[in-house]
């Protein structure tokens, strides 16, 4: 298993090693021990599976407020995403940063996002499925959406191409500015 740091503190790309064979391939996508000891201790609680019918889909940007923050380990099982994370831990030196990832079934990549991060994704192909962990219970109380085309936070969808097809949630997410963060450093 690869572990490589992205730009933001916290946000990982783990890269599980694929066995090959005349069958096809076998892949670890999770094991506890070895991601503690690349330094990812985590107790996740809760996997999740999402389909999106159409590429251009659009899920985010979400986050769960204390006490249900969680950190999300996401990977893809069918077709592609651009993944995006956001650090919105207020007195971070990064605080309205982002980073992307481009995770697909074929690259078997997962990223982790840290709880104080906001999380979102872009569905690059029609019939994508996205798995992940989480390391808290779902909660509605506590669920939370930022608006995916803020002008402050300047997020590059790349590929997009019109508007996304987005949950009415999504649709009426406050704005990075009008957004109370309740994560901080
Ligand atoms: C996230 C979630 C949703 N639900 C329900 C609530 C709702 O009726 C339905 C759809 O929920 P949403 O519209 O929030 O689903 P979705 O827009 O896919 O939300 C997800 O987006 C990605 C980007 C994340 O990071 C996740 O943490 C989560 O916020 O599923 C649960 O029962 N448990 C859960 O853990």
């Amino acid at each position: 298993m690869n572990v490589t740091d992205l730009e933001l503190p916290g946000v990982k790309i783990i890269e599980p090693r694929r066995f090959g064979d005349d069958r096809g391939w076998f892949s670890e996508t999770y094991n506890q021990k070895a991601l503690a000891a690349a330094g990812v201790d985590l107790e996740f609680v809760q996997d999740n599976h999402s389909y999106s019918r159409d590429a251009g889909t659009l899920r985010g940007l979400h986050y769960q407020a204390p006490p249900f923050a969680q950190d999300k380990l996401v990977r893809v099982v069918r077709g592609s995403v651009l993944d995006v994370a956001v650090d919105a831990r207020k007195g971070s030196a990064s605080y309205g940063r982002w980073v992307s990832a481009t995770l697909s079934a074929e690259n078997g990549k997962q990223i982790l996002v840290p709880a104080g991060f906001l999380h979102g994704f872009l569905t690059l192909e029609p019939h994508t499925e996205v798995v992940y962990k989480v390391t808290s219970f779902y909660s509605a109380e506590c669920d939370g959406s930022v608006l995916w085309n803020d002008a402050d936070l300047a997020i590059d969808w790349g590929e997009l191409d019109g508007e996304p097809v987005l949950s009415g949630k999504d649709k009426d997410a406050v704005t990075w500015a009008e957004f109370d963060s309740p994560f901080s450093v």
